[in-house]
Parts: structure tokens; C-alpha cells; sequence
């Protein structure tokens, strides 16, 4: 492999061999049910609950129990990060991956996933018996640590000058929102406010991941990104404006993310399910392309440092409710996660007491 990406937006109408998916891992588009999507919720009457004790409308946190049981995804409205800001993140990645100048490629693109800020392309195995052959995701993504307060630049590229600028912003703007997320899951659970932020533990890990998708002559024979789960706690997702692309797994089924105006997609990581025992759903998901329209999304992430110890909130375990997992250090999990990558993952599986 070449150390800058191979990857030629193609202007043919057909697409190259290497991003083909083989019949069943495609995404049969026509298959995935246009009748729901996931829940939106409102938080324009929640002030964030910071340092009082004020308790959450119990019919937001209703809504939100219900959407984390049930879906393991939704999108907030009313959240109070600006529009322009986000608007202007979203055109800064754009450019990132449309004008990045080749020597700045070749420094960050990488095929070493434990580098910290990384250029990157997704493969799958192609699971054909006599080949090693791997397959192209259509897209490409850029990953780097986020910090509210350190200021994390250096490690960024130069061009174009706004992603930094924006970004510092953008970080502190979606920390917030974690923190309050974060309570209002503990709360929804039942447990003290403070319960899941305390036992994600110290010093978070803090990773974001802007992907970009160009657009695609051939939407049904490959995918954006394959299916998985988050392996972390939380995720906060931004989607350029007006293109879909997200689809999520319900009742066995694909459900394609409606685009909302100005909101945010928040998905549940696999600790949030480890810690509370199960009730809450990390679930699968998966992008899919179009054939009009570029695409760009920033994943915000926020999980367990390495040493971490995770495991179900014991106010959660009891006779009727045993403890499906077993404790295990964050770093066990991440290993785990390495050795299974370019699979269907199953990682929490590997975690999960037999039955
Ligand atoms: O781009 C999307 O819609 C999904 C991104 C995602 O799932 C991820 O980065 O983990
Ligand atoms: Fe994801």
C-alpha cells in the first residue's frame, strides 16, 4: 500500500473493483423501511442541571430512557450550540479533505492505527474463501484526540487555517453537551447524576473523527462505513446539512436517520450498555452513499481512558437482573476491539458472561 490514500474520486459512472462489497454485505437500499426513523427530542426546557439539584422534566427524561432502551440513538434539537458554528465546522472539514496539499497527505495518511491524528481509509474482508483480498469503504476519515480546554492544534493540520480555529470551539461547545447528555443517561437510569461521567472515570478519552463521503455512482454495491457499534461511551454526530446517509439497526431492520435542521445524531457506545447491565443499547449502524451529493459528518467521541475499570453500575445488578459482564480495564476492550477490526465486530460479546 502507498503511503498517501489510493483512493481517486471517481467521475466515471461505474465504481473501481477494490470499493465492490460482495452480495450480502451490500446495502440493499430498497430494503431499508422509509416508515420511522429515531426518536428527536426537544431540550429547549432543559437548563443543563449543572451544579444544582434541579431534576429533569421527568417526561425528558422519559424520552430519553425510551429512545436509549429502545433505539440506542437520537437526535437533540434546541440544544443551544450555534447553527454558524457548526455550518462553519462542517465547511472546514469539507475543505480538509477537498484541498489538503499533497505533502500534508502523505504526512497524515496511515494504515497504523494506533497513530494518534491519522488520514485514513476503512476495509472490510471480502470473506471470499480463497482471498485475502480486502474491500474499500467509499469514503475517507480523518482522526485526531479533542481537549475542551487544552488547546490540541498543533496536532492538526495547517490547512485550511479554520479547521483549528473552528474546532477549539466546536470542542467546547460539544463538551457541555456531553456533560449534560451524561447526566440526563445517569438520570434516565435512575442513578445519581454524576454516576456514568464518574465511572467512565478521570482524564476521558476524547477522540474525534470527521468522515467524508463523495458522492457515488453506485450506491448499491458498496458502503460508507460498515456496520458497527461505538466502542466508547458516548458519541455526538454532526451531518453536513440536507444529506442523509446514517442508517441505523431496529428490530432487525434498517432505518434510515431523517435529516433534522440543526441537530445532532447521539449514539450510545458499547460501555454505556456495559454499565448499565444492558438496558441501554449500543447499537449497530452504518453509512451508506448517494449518488448526488457529497457528504460530510464529525463523530465526537468521549470514552474510559485505557485504565478505566468498566463494568454494570452495581445499583443496576440485582436477582432478577444478574450482571451480564464481566469487569475488564478499558485497555482489554480496546485490544479486543484491534483484533477483531475489518470483521463484524463483537466485541462486548467477548466480555458478556455465557448464559
Ligand atoms: O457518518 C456517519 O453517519 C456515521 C459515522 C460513524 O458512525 C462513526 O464515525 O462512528
Ligand atoms: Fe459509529
Amino acid at each position: 500500500m502507498g503511503t498517501s490514500s489510493s483512493f481517486r474520486w471517481t467521475s466515471s459512472d461505474t465504481i473501481p473493483s477494490n470499493f465492490i462489497l460482495p452480495e450480502k454485505k451490500r446495502p440493499h437500499l430498497s430494503q431499508v423501511s422509509a416508515l420511522s426513523s429515531i426518536p428527536i427530542i426537544d431540550l429547549k426546557n432543559y437548563t443543563g442541571d449543572g451544579d444544582n439539584n434541579n431534576v429533569p422534566d421527568s417526561s425528558l427524561l422519559e424520552k430519553i430512557s425510551h429512545a436509549c432502551e429502545e433505539y440506542g440513538f437520537f437526535q437533540i434539537i434546541n440544544h443551544g450550540i450555534p447553527e454558524d458554528l457548526c455550518n462553519k465546522m462542517m465547511d472546514a472539514i469539507a475543505k480538509l479533505f477537498e484541498s489538503m496539499p499533497p505533502e500534508e497527505r502523505k504526512q497524515f495518511f496511515t494504515t497504523d492505527h494506533t497513530k494518534q491524528v491519522k488520514l485514513f481509509n476503512y476495509y472490510i474482508n471480502n470473506d471470499s474463501a480463497n482471498s485475502q483480498d480486502k474491500v474499500q469503504m467509499w469514503s475517507e476519515s480523518f482522526s485526531h484526540p479533542w481537549h475542551p480546554i487544552d488547546d490540541t492544534s498543533h496536532l492538526l493540520p495547517g490547512n485550511p487555517p479554520d479547521y483549528r480555529e473552528v474546532f477549539g470551539e466546536y470542542a467546547k461547545e460539544i463538551y457541555e453537551l456531553m456533560n449534560k447528555l451524561m447526566r440526563l443517561i445517569s438520570q434516565g437510569l435512575g442513578l445519581e447524576k454524576d454516576c456514568l461521567k464518574k465511572r467512565v472515570g478521570e482524564n476521558p478519552s476524547l477522540r474525534a473523527q470527521a468522515n467524508y463521503y463523495p458522492p457515488c455512482p453506485e450506491p448499491e454495491l458498496t458502503l460508507g462505513l460498515n456496520v458497527h457499534t461505538d466502542l466508547n461511551a458516548l458519541t455526538v454526530l454532526r451531518q453536513s446539512p440536507g444529506v442523509t446517509g446514517l442508517q441505523v439497526i431496529k428490530d432487525g431492520e434498517w432505518v434510515a436517520v431523517d435529516f433534522a435542521p440543526n441537530a445532532f445524531v447521539i449514539n450510545l457506545g458499547d460501555q454505556i450498555q456495559v454499565l448499565s447491565n444492558g438496558r441501554y443499547k449500543s447499537v449497530h449502524h452504518r453509512a451508506v452513499t448517494n449518488k448526488e451529493q457529497r457528504r460530510v459528518t464529525l463523530a465526537m467521541f468521549y470514552g474510559p481512558n485505557r485504565d478505566s475499570v468498566i463494568g454494570p453500575v452495581e445499583e443496576l445488578v440485582d436477582e432478577h437482573h444478574p450482571p451480564l459482564y464481566r469487569n475488564y480495564r478499558y485497555s482489554e476492550f480496546q485490544d479486543e476491539f484491534f483484533r477483531q477490526v475489518e470483521t463484524r465486530r463483537m466485541v462486548k460479546e467477548a466480555f458478556q458472561f455465557k448464559k
